[in-house]
């Protein structure tokens, strides 16, 4: 049974928002166990226990917060080069648009690539123009359901990646290239 681990940091709760989104999509994969973890409780153990990580983080200063770079350089660092093969995405919530969340996520994603995972975006349309090529992304809090339904769709595109890759379920790729809902005018 595969398992998704959505790993964040959130100071004033936005980022939290979205990570509960993001669960809650990858709760809409049948067999998939999801567990939630806020960066100032997290351990070692929970990303050992994980297929599949979406992390996500406020926009600081364009980049991952340093409570998160510090988890996986302090907390996950002796593990480097023995955790390799998981999958894993990004989300982030900037003070505004064109604050730089999308950066932060790459930022995200450079870490979670340096530890040898898998790392991908969604080609997604959730909405008109609202898509989440390189992760979800929010200025404060998810207010519109575009908005949410980004964060629940990189979940749930998580949550079907891991499904495919660690518990045989090829069938599945197929239903992600073909779904109708993809693209929305
Ligand atoms: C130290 C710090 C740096 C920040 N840097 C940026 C930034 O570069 N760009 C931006 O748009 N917002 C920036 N913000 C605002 C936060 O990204 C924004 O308020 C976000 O929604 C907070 O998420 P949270 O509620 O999960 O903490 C910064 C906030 C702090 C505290």
């Amino acid at each position: 049974m595969g398992k998704v681990l959505v790993l964040y940091d959130s100071r004033t709760g936005n980022t939290e928002k979205m990570a509960y989104l993001v669960a809650e999509g990858a709760k809409r994969v049948e067999g998939i166990e999801v567990r939630i973890k806020k960066v100032d409780d997290a351990t070692r153990e929970d990303v050992l226990w994980a297929d599949g990580l979406a992390v996500g983080s406020p926009t600081h200063m364009g980049i991952i917060s340093w409570k998160l770079k510090k988890f996986f350089d302090e907390e996950l660092g002796e593990l480097w080069g023995e955790i390799d093969g998981k999958i894993a995405c990004a989300f982030s919530s900037s003070g505004g648009w064109g604050g730089g969340n999308e950066v932060a996520c790459m930022s995200i994603l450079t870490v979670l690539m340096n530890f040898g995972f898998l790392v991908f975006g969604v080609t997604d349309y959730v909405g008109k123009k609202f898509t989440l090529h390189y992760g979800a992304v929010v200025a404060g809090e998810p207010r519109s359901e575009e908005e949410k339904e980004a964060c629940r769709r990189l979940g749930e595109r998580l949550a079907q990646y891991v499904a495919i890759f660690f518990d045989g379920k090829k069938e599945l790729l197929e239903r992600i290239r073909t779904f109708e809902g993809k693209f929305k005018d």
